[in-house]
């Protein structure tokens, strides 16, 4: 049983404090599994002077992740009998031990067992002023350099919990010691450790690097995306707008009790336009984590469970807040109710849950949700009500030469073009309408032209180098640089994605919704 009373480091990452008196006993898993289940299940109840003897109170005793131990089969209800024997314990417990309990999500426990405890406290993901105070807590005693600056560090840590924090800096820590390691060559990492090492902000934005990309691993998880307004072309208008909704209430907090601020967006036209793009850019320009949702992936045949899955998609935001949800082809998560077709009124429920939800939403700004889809006029119209996506933005085709140079000059931002290379004499050779995407795909033909003529090219080399004793070429031994007949070659075969009927068909929507 020793084994599986531990500190409470969960709790008090640092340590307990040090002024409390009062020890803390973390009991999770077997241990009190065992207890409440004795072999036969024939006694229950928990003998808690096992956690708790006389020499140890006062104390806390703290059990971890109760939804575990009441499901453990992962059931879909509780065992009755662990329920019952919860209630004996802290019915049981001596006066001098108080027992707290975590669980992830209240639902996870019946309305019986919650009953149990008296108080329930709700712990929210920190915000940005929180986790730059718990910052400056955890680096007490640490070396940090002139260069760190805590709050910036809080600025892009959102999404972050205590425990994210404490391995931040740990991670920052190892980073420093394996930069001094490289620096000074020859010295162990235990020995420049021993001698105080300080961490720098180079440190810190390695760090972060590491643990997003852990956590981007951790399926789903929403993170800061990597789009800037740089990888955005044209669009300046739609840029504008949306960070007025976004920003402002984010810079300028007391907005919400002028009940100013705004909850969504939504984006709307052709396939392609850059909708996707423009609310990445919005996250990582306002150093918000992103989270992706398809509308019919929500969809889910088992009853209930869609609604449970919009639910949970909020919860996720709200606990990597603050957040932007990015709902792409809303209307088919949110079509107008009544006109569905589906029998079981599923998708009524899962509009209502959607409407709930963003109800809710409305007294915080750190979660801002994006809609985009193709088909506006399909969509429930309650969805475009005040305080919900009040805000409708047109995002089409960009039809003038200017801004069509634009989002080129963006697109080939990564590319190495050679000096042949002139993006206003590809773009004479284009129709007149061409979406972002379509710009992109002619970017990628050309690039694969390059590839192709660079391989062919080794080929020719590696012949001439068996006849003539020479080096081999290979792909790396030169960059490779795009060129105008590549560019020519990629325009053999290109057509634009969305045809002029389409085009005025979009066009004809966005009146409609501009006049109503
Ligand atoms: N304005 C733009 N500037 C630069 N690249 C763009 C732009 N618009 C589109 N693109 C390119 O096209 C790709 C597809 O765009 P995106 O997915 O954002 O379109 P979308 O409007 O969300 O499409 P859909 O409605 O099909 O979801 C982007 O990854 C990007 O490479």
């Amino acid at each position: 049983m020793d084994s599986n009373i531990f500190t409470c480091e969960s709790l008090f990452p640092q340590g307990p404090p040090t002024n409390s008196p009062i020890p803390c006993l973390l009991v999770g898993g077997d241990a009190l599994w065992n207890s409440l289940n004795p072999p036969g299940l024939g006694k229950t109840g928990l003998d808690v002077s096992g956690f708790t003897s006389e020499v140890l109170q006062p104390c806390v005793l703290l059990l971890q992740n109760l939804q575990v131990l009441l499901r453990p089969r992962g059931g879909a209800d509780e065992d009755g009998r662990v329920q019952a024997a919860l209630c004996q314990l802290l019915h049981s417990a001596p006066s001098r031990v108080a027992v707290v309990a975590t669980v992830r999500r209240p639902r996870d426990l019946s309305a019986g067992t919650m009953a149990v405890f008296i108080h329930q406290v709700e712990l929210d993901t920190p915000t940005e002023e929180q986790r730059r105070a718990m910052l400056t807590s955890l680096s007490r005693g640490i070396h940090l350099g002139r260069d760190v600056d805590l709050g910036r560090v809080a600025k892009l840590t959102a999404g972050l919990v205590l425990g994210g924090l404490c391995a931040l800096l740990s991670e920052a820590g190892r980073a420093s010691c394996r930069r001094l390691v490289e620096i000074c060559s020859g010295r162990t990492e235990k020995d420049l450790c021993s001698s105080g090492v300080t961490i720098r902000n180079q440190d810190f934005i390695s760090a972060l690097q590491t643990l997003q990309e852990v956590q981007s691993k951790a399926a789903g998880s929403p993170k800061i995306p990597d789009v800037h307004w740089e990888d955005v072309g044209g669009l300046q208008e739609v840029k504008k707008e949306i960070l007025d909704t976004v920003q402002l209430p984010l810079q300028r907090p007391e907005l919400l009790s002028l009940g100013l601020s705004r909850t969504g967006v939504l984006l709307y036209g052709p396939p392609g336009t850059g909708k996707t793009l423009l609310a990445k850019a919005v996250a990582t320009e306002c150093s918000m984590t992103f989270l992706s949702v398809k509308g019919p992936e929500l969809i889910n045949m088992y009853v209930g469970q869609s609604e449970e899955n919009v639910r949970e998609v909020f919860n996720r935001a709200r606990s990597a807040a603050p957040c932007v949800v990015f709902f792409d082809e809303l209307d088919s998560l949110a079509p107008s109710r009544g006109h569905s077709g589906d029998s079981g009124g599923v998708m009524d429920r899962v509009v209502s849950q959607l409407l709930a939800e963003l109800d809710a939403l409305h007294s915080t700004a750190s979660v801002f949700v994006i809609g985009a889809t193709n088909r506006p006029d399909l969509l429930d119209q309650s969805l475009l009500r005040p305080g919900r996506f009040d805000k409708l933005v047109y995002v089409g085709i960009n039809e003038d030469r200017d801004s069509q140079l634009q989002v080129l000059q963006a697109i080939v931002r990564k590319f190495h073009l050679d000096s042949t290379v002139n993006l206003q004499e590809v773009l004479e050779n284009c129709p007149c309408h061409m979406t972002g995407a379509d710009l992109y795909a002619l970017c990628s033909d050309a690039m694969t032209a390059a590839v192709k003529r660079k391989i062919a090219l080794i080929d020719q080399r590696k012949e001439t180098s068996q006849e003539q004793n020479m080096q081999i070429f290979s792909m790396n031994d030169s960059r490779l640089l795009v060129s105008m007949d590549d560019f020519k070659t990629a325009l053999e075969n290109f057509h634009p994605s969305v045809s002029e009927q389409e085009l005025i068909r979009y066009q004809n929507i966005q009146q409609k919704l501009t006049t109503t």
